[in-house]
């Protein structure tokens, strides 16, 4: 099944528990604007290569849209319209004031020199700077872009239209970046993730944890559930599976990451490498969180996930066929929409400060985004208890609900 049929069939789930009129699930579902460009640079050895750029905006009702740049072989149209939509309902269940966008750009970032993707970058905002501003459309990072990304993005964007730190988020912190904002997405899942193993009368330190990708956000949450006490029993990156049936050595595994080639695992040796396919399925997981690619559960291989609670630190990584499975065997899954919508969160703190030019202390980003985290939860939460429904459609409920008052408000619905 496509990314954006699946994201279809979670909104039609809510939209019914809603009684929402067919013509509003269309006008709701359907992005404001789509747009494709060819993205050329010449390579280190002076020949040209050809990359296909997107950039998808799905919804401004409630704001600017807002939503991360991918980097990745598998980007195309269908993959960036899904994720955009999930931008919309994310920005809305934890009350932003944001729309929804996604972009990116299917290549490998691992394939090209730091000067290639410099140029890579610089080619893709000439083709999309018109779209993008800080009252408009604001990007961010996602999977295979960073803080430098940002900042070449930024940079090749005001040589256009002059100084606006605001354009993009998720800037390094000493040009503009919120303290706080590589962490934020890590940390969002992590606190989640405390809040709901205690409502599901669960201890943290016998909750055993397997965590698929170390990147960005599976290394921060790692960090985040390793200090809450959590045991974390297995990692992976594309390098394989890490695992250890007592619990893994996790400030020796973040130090591995920082001192090696491309932030991988690879060369790891105080734990049992397994092949990449096994971390889902490990027998006495009870918290898998998926923080890599979407579609990665799906109804091929759900029964051979035994996690009680998945939380979904990727965006869509359960299919809706296996959600189904999940749902009926009282499998509790925390929805990417909630989980992962701490970096979008912190992005708004770094779009305001940047407004402003202020800055806020570290302390009041995790202030802030842990408050705006649970209040989203306890929202969800009620919403699920309410109705009898899944926390996924309960987030889509809310989310769907605020964008529709938006947009009526605004007469546009
Ligand atoms: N960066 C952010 O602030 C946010 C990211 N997300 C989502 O979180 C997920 C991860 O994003 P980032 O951590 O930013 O990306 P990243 O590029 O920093 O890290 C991705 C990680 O996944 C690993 N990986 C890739 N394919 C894999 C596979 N088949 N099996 C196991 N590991 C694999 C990579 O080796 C790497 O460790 C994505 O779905 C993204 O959309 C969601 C919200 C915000
Ligand atoms: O930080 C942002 O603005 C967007 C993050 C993102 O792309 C996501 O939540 O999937």
């Amino acid at each position: 099944m496509k990314a954006f049929e699946a994201t279809r069939l979670f909104f039609n789930q809510a939209a019914d528990q809603l009684d929402l009129p067919e013509e509003l699930r269309e006008a709701l579902l359907m992005p404001d604007r789509e747009v494709q460009v060819q993205v050329t640079i010449r390579r280190d050895n002076g020949k040209l290569a050809n990359f296909v750029g997107f950039r998808v905006q799905h919804d401004h009702s409630r704001g600017p849209m807002k939503g991360g740049l991918r980097f990745h072989p598998e980007v195309d149209l269908d993959e960036t319209r899904a994720l955009a939509s999930l931008m919309t309902w994310k920005t809305a269940v934890v009350n932003l004031p944001y729309g929804g966008a996604k972009g990116g750009i299917g290549v490998n970032p691992r394939d090209l020199s730091v000067a290639e993707l410099e140029r890579l970058t610089r080619a893709f905002v000439d083709q999309i700077h018109d779209i993008v501003g800080p009252d408009t459309d604001i990007p961010a990072p996602d999977m295979g872009t960073d803080h430098q990304v940002m900042s070449w993005f930024r940079n090749q964007w005001e040589k256009y239209h002059g100084f606006h730190p605001a354009v993009i988020t998720g800037k390094p912190v000493e040009e503009y970046g919120a303290k706080g904002r590589e962490e934020a997405t890590g940390r969002g899942v992590g606190t989640l993730t405390v809040k709901l193993i205690k409502r599901l009368g669960m201890k943290a330190d016998q909750s055993k944890v397997a965590i698929q990708g170390f990147g960005n956000v599976g290394s921060h949450a790692a960090k985040f559930l390793h200090e809450a006490q959590f045991p974390i029993v297995a990692v992976s990156d594309i390098s394989g599976t890490y695992y250890a049936e007592n619990g893994l050595n996790i400030p020796e595994l973040l130090r591995h990451k920082i001192s090696h080639p491309q932030g991988l695992l690879e060369g790891y040796e105080h734990a049992e490498r397994l092949p990449l396919e096994a971390l889902l399925k490990l027998d006495h997981v009870d918290v898998l969180i998926p923080a890599a690619l979407g579609g990665v559960i799906h109804e091929d291989n759900v029964e051979s996930v035994h996690a009680k609670v998945i939380i979904e630190a990727a965006n869509g990584p359960v299919h809706p066929g296996a959600d189904t499975i999940l749902h009926e065997r009282g499998v509790t899954v925390l929805p990417d929409i909630l989980a992962n919508a701490g970096g979008v969160t912190v992005s708004y703190f770094e779009w305001v400060q940047n407004r402003q030019h202020y800055r806020w202390s570290l302390d009041r980003v995790r202030q802030e985004l842990d408050h705006t985290m649970n209040e989203a939860f306890e929202d969800v939460w009620q919403m699920a208890g309410q109705h009898n429904v899944s926390l996924r459609t309960a987030a889509y409920m809310i989310g769907i609900t605020r964008v529709k008052r938006a947009a009526e408000l605004a007469g546009l619905a």
